[in-house]
């Protein structure tokens, strides 16, 4: 077997602790005596971003709620900011707040509202959301706005409302009210599900944006062709585990997965 088909998870170690701006090590999770996640340890690095696939049932969701606090591990550590944070010790809200967001597969944007609206309601801030709308934005806010209008391509689609969207641009405007609270993580849930080849091209190329940006990114897709436009290392779970990590080239041809989930 050549040396990288067999590509192992990457050794957690001390350093990797105090480097990393997500470590988890030895997370476990059962459900009624059912392990949906088995001792999964991995790190994601600041700046990085990485792509997440395994079968159905192979603890991707649960890997997410155990992040964003949605869900508490039995056992094992979850830590944010080179160990500086402890997140099995947080609520979600104060998760969110510490700049880790999350896109839900299912978009779920204010319908009703002008899409520039659903960026000012998103804007992080101490007013309220209401507020966030009726009052004049400051310049620095109009920036921003514009800033994100540019890096999820609806500049043109500003005073169009939220629901007269595609489902492409719905995704994408979420991923700017996600960037619209400067998030350093963002944690994205099969993004190109339902998205013509075409919106999940773009998809990888604004993922990709946001990344050089400076925001860490994971992302679990099952889409192989959007997994290989967004050019990351991945990661194949199984069983709640790491099953192979790798650039796509070398996870994809490890027997295993090619087993558990590429088929032959
Ligand atoms: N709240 C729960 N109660 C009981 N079992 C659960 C619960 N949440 C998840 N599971 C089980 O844990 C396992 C892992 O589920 P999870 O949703 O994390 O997998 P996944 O990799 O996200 O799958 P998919 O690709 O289908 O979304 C599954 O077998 C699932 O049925």
């Amino acid at each position: 077997m050549a040396p990288e088909a067999a590509n192992p998870p990457r050794a957690i170690t001390e350093k990797t602790l105090t480097d990393a701006l997500l470590y988890l090590n030895g997370v476990s999770v059962t459900f009624d005596g059912f392990r949906a996640l088995n001792a999964l340890s991995f790190t994601v690095d600041a700046g990085e971003m990485r792509a997440i696939i395994g079968p159905n049932g192979a603890g991707k969701t649960t890997m997410m709620d155990v992040i964003t606090g949605k869900t508490r591990p039995d056992i094992g550590e979850v830590f944010f900011n080179g160990g500086t944070t402890d997140l099995t010790k947080l609520d979600e809200t104060e998760i969110a707040t510490l700049g880790i967001g999350r896109k839900f597969q299912k978009p779920t944007v204010f319908e009703s509202h002008m899409v520039i609206d659903n960026l000012r309601l998103a804007l992080k801030g101490q007013r309220g959301a209401l507020a966030n709308i009726f009052r004049r934005e400051t310049g620095e806010e109009r920036d921003k706005i514009d800033a994100i209008f540019e890096t999820i391509r609806l500049s043109d689609h500003r005073y169009r409302l939220g629901g007269a969207l595609s489902h492409g641009q719905k995704q994408w405007l979420e991923i700017g009210m996600l960037l619209a609270q400067d998030p350093k993580l963002l944690l994205v849930d099969e993004p190109v599900a339902g998205m013509t080849d075409a919106e999940t091209a773009q998809t990888a190329e604004l993922l990709r944006a946001i990344n050089a940006n400076g925001h860490s990114v994971v992302v679990v897709e099952h889409d192989m062709t959007f997994v290989r436009d967004l050019g990351v290392r991945v990661m194949c779970l199984h069983e709640g585990s790491v099953l192979a990590e790798g650039t796509l080239d070398q996870v994809s041809a490890n027997e295993r997965v090619i087993e558990v989930y590429l088929g032959r």
